[in-house]
């Protein structure tokens, strides 16, 4: 008998899924699964309902949200002999994308079914995991005003992304990575296991999920005509052809930022503020068994 748990955000995406117990159960045979179902009600509650899920011995546990639910189950599943399941719910999904995790609930249900287990690779900075990409720059200001915004509307991204790029001021940091340190004044600096942000975009399109790399972009601070060009970049998927790119592929960076104690990043689509301007960022290789 398996045991499987699907963690369900009911608010993800525009909430308008409703993925219960009765509806799952109609798609295993009920004499090899126990099937259960865990909502979460409040922010961060789906770690909980994750080690919940561990405790009772589960040999499969499902993420059914964005990246952030995706992000909340994950880290308590790496290095773990449990499997990972997505049923992509959220807006941008864009793990599920990089796994080719279909976006029709039943398919991607299916697939948690009788789908093939991948090794994944995951990021980890400063000792906490990441599973798509993490960012210092106006990636995370942007996040950053959209949370404080307390809406989850498409309008309230634009305008906090509008915000941004009027007010965003770029920090110095000091970059380091296969043995040389360099002084930048980063717009962005995405570091990124995953080839897709979600809405079918992609800072980094050479990133594998199983390369054991982490792609590293910078792109310096530059005036509004160079960021609209830039954006062009994305859109043709060539952000590493922009003349003031810097794109790597390496297993280890770290990032001092000067001035500040304490200081935000985006992680995952979400905003955290460290207590330290340190962050070390490696890759636990093949540390996720996700299925897909
Ligand atoms: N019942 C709830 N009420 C409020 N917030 C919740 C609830 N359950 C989970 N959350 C939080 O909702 C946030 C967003 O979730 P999630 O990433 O799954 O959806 P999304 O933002 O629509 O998708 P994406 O990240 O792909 O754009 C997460 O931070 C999660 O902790």
């Amino acid at each position: 008998m398996k045991k499987i748990y699907f963690i369900v955000n009911p608010i993800s995406g525009k909430g308008k899924h409703s993925i219960t117990l009765e509806y799952i159960k109609s798609f295993f045979d009920e004499s090899k699964y126990d099937i259960h179902v865990l909502n979460s009600t409040y922010k961060r509650h789906a770690i909980t309902l994750t080690q919940e899920a561990l405790d009772a011995n589960a040999d499969i546990i499902v993420a059914c949200g964005g990246d952030g639910t995706i992000h909340e189950v994950a880290t308590q599943v790496v290095d773990k002999n449990v499997l990972f399941g997505i049923v992509p719910v959220g807006s941008g999904n864009g793990l599920a994308s990089n796994l080719s995790i279909p976006k029709d609930i039943e398919q991607a249900i299916i697939r948690v079914r009788d789908g093939q287990v991948l090794k994944m690779d995951v990021g980890v900075v400063n000792g906490e995991y990441f599973f798509s990409n993490m960012g210092f720059g106006i990636d995370a200001t942007i996040i950053d005003n959209y949370e404080k915004s307390g809406k989850r509307k498409l309008g309230a991204y634009i305008k906090a992304a509008l915000n941004s790029a009027q007010h965003y001021t770029a920090k110095k940091m000091y970059v380091t990575y296969k043995g040389q340190t360099k002084e930048v004044n980063p717009l962005l600096l995405f570091i990124s296991n995953s080839n897709e942000m979600g809405y079918n975009m992609s800072l980094t399109p050479k990133a594998s999920l199983t390369d054991g790399l982490l792609d590293y972009l910078m792109v310096p601070k530059i005036n509004i005509f160079k960021q609209l060009t830039f954006g062009l970049y994305v859109l043709l998927k060539k952000t590493e052809k922009f003349r003031k790119t810097d794109y790597v592929q390496t297993d280890h960076i770290t990032v001092e930022i000067v001035g500040e104690q304490k200081n935000g990043f985006q992680m995952d689509g979400e905003y955290y503020e460290y207590d330290t301007n340190k962050f070390e960022i490696k890759m636990v290789k093949g540390g996720l068994q996700v299925l897909y």
